[in-house]
């Protein structure tokens, strides 16, 4: 059996957690370059922890810009099993308020500028992102939000945009009228895609900072308004995190969704036909199936 390891994304206003013992910032190298970060590692209540913060600390990587794979790959690396992505979110329901938690359940990718896959030429692998988030992971970090304080939103629809811009008038109104987002972000795609490529078990937090554009009694979204909800959103996740060690088990058993087991079924090159050098870079992410 081995140890559950979770790892913490931290998005907008989410640069880093206190209450870890044991603590070190890591640095890791991946075959996908370099993460956002170093990566600080260490223990909540015997609960194996690891934080990174996704835009750097200081936020200097644009979402675009985000090394999604070289995240991914370097949180395997290190052995996490699981990961909890925490951000900053537009608002399409006017009942997901400014302050709320949603858990996320689907996305909708419209992002268009980003390496959206560990595998390609050389070795090709096709995944089911059906389910893009982990169902039981959900469910306890739900718990925690909510033992947190937290007015949380049990499933919605993340719809992942590229920016770095915010969204017209015409595409937030499309997006919530008539393609059923409830939510917006610039960052968990392919985020979300890689971690299952990576055969990790991956809830998402959307944390609500604003109505986007869309409200008529609310002004557009500015950087300023989001940063004004994000100090009180951020809090609330560090409460919520404090929660996770009497939720969590602290052995990882096999996950009954299926996502530590996603590659089972997923690749599709030949054996002999596979990349080498391709082979090696995928050491970490699909070691357990190559
Ligand atoms: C600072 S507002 C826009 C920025 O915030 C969100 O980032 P994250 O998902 O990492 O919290 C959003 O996706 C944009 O990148
Ligand atoms: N309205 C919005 N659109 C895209 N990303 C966001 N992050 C926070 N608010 C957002």
């Amino acid at each position: 059996m081995t140890d559950r390891f979770i790892a913490i994304i931290g998005g907008s206003g989410l640069y880093e957690i206190d209450g870890l013992e044991n603590t070190d910032w890591v640095s890791v190298d991946t075959p996908w370059g370099a993460p956002s970060d170093a990566i600080l590692t260490g223990t909540l209540e015997g609960l194996k922890l690891a934080f990174l913060p996704r835009h750097g600390r200081g936020h200097v990587l644009d979402p675009s810009s985000v090394p999604y794979r070289a995240n991914i790959d370097a949180l395997k690396r290190l052995g996490v099993t699981d990961v909890i992505s925490m951000s900053a979110c537009g608002s399409f329901r006017e009942e997901m308020a400014p302050g709320d938690f949603v858990m996320v359940d689907q996305f909708i990718d419209r992002t268009v500028a980003r390496a959206r896959s560990f595998f390609g030429p050389g070795c090709v692998a096709h995944v089911s992102m059906a389910h893009p988030t982990c169902g039981p992971l959900t469910d306890s970090v739900a718990q925690a939000a909510t033992q947190a304080g937290a007015t949380v939103h049990r499933g919605g629809t993340y719809l992942a945009m590229e920016g770095p811009q915010f969204s017209t008038l015409a595409e937030s109104n499309m997006y919530r009228d008539h393609w059923g987002a409830d939510v917006i972000g610039m960052t968990n795609m392919p985020e979300a895609k890689l971690a299952r490529e990576a055969e990790l078990c991956y809830a998402s937090v959307a944390m609500v900072t604003d109505y986007d554009c869309w409200h008529p009694d609310h002004d557009a979204v500015q950087v300023a308004d989001i940063v004004r909800t994000l100090t009180g959103n951020a809090d609330t996740a560090r409460r919520t995190i404090a929660h996770l060690p009497a939720l969590l088990n602290r052995q990882k058993t096999p996950c009954p969704q299926g996502c530590d087991r996603a590659l089972d079924t997923a690749l599709i090159t030949a054996p002999d036909k596979r990349d080498p050098d391709l082979i090696a870079r995928l050491d970490a992410v699909a070691g357990r199936v190559l």
